[in-house]
């Protein structure tokens, strides 16, 4: 992976997260953020305790496999791709994975107080995930996995700015869990606390320690591996 000249590989946790603050300045990163809270209430699918979308499709249960649309009509909507694809692009995030690209996006928020039980992003994937925060400020914890693939030690914590990418592979991404505590406000929040501390675009809103939970949307960007494709253009609209 490339780095710009301040190297954005955060420290003291095992390899390897990158990231990027500011990677959708302002206004970009609002302007997304309100298309995607204006989208109609069927296009998302709701968990108890969070809701999702799912570009172009969610995979198949069984075979986790992803059934794109005929090649004429684009797999992942525009406004998805601009200018985030591109940007990961010159990265070079994506060098290795077979399409080159990310082909599957999940738009996740998350409400004060809610989060994701500490997981893996599991095999259905090339192992790399781009995560693009958008409005509320959120801490990741990163845990060891133990044997069998429970939950071991808490071994980092990273601090999600708005606008900000943040890029998993690696050991990261096959041998750790991550997840969000159910929290209203983050607390504790500090240079020997936070990993990416150094790495933050705006350090002095966190001085005071602590930051409450605004309403966030994630968007996971992956490769998924298995795909098949649909032709004919019998299913086109
Ligand atoms: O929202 C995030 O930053 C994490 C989401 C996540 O872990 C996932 O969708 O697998
Ligand atoms: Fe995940």
């Amino acid at each position: 992976m490339t780095d710009s000249p301040l190297t954005s590989q955060i420290p003291n946790l095992p390899q390897s997260l990158h990231y990027y603050p500011a990677f959708l300045p302002q206004p970009t990163s609002s302007t997304l953020l309100q298309k995607i809270l204006q989208t109609p209430k069927p296009k998302w699918t709701h968990l108890s305790h969070r809701r999702l979308q799912s570009y172009p499709t969610s995979l198949t249960a069984t075979t986790n496999t992803l059934i794109t649309p005929p090649s004429s009509s684009p797999p992942l909507p525009e406004w998805l791709t601009e200018p985030m694809i591109p940007r990961m692009q010159e990265l070079n995030i994506w060098a290795g994975a077979p399409h080159g690209a990310p082909n599957h996006v999940l738009v996740n928020e998350y409400l004060p107080g809610r989060g994701i039980l500490p997981h893996e992003d599991g095999g259905a994937y090339w192992p790399v995930v781009g995560t693009v925060s958008l409005g509320g400020v959120i801490v990741l914890d990163v845990y060891e996995k133990r044997m069998g693939g429970g939950k071991g030690r808490r071994v980092g914590r990273v601090l999600l700015e708005d606008g900000s990418l943040l890029v998993t592979t690696g050991d990261m991404y096959t041998s750790y869990l991550h997840g969000i505590a159910e929290v209203t406000v983050d607390e504790d929040l500090g240079p020997e606390t936070i990993a990416n501390w150094e790495l933050l675009g705006d350090k002095d809103r966190f001085k005071g320690g602590r930051s409450e939970r605004g309403a966030r949307i994630s968007l996971t960007y992956r490769d998924v591996l298995k795909v098949v494709k649909v032709g004919g253009g019998f299913l086109r609209k």
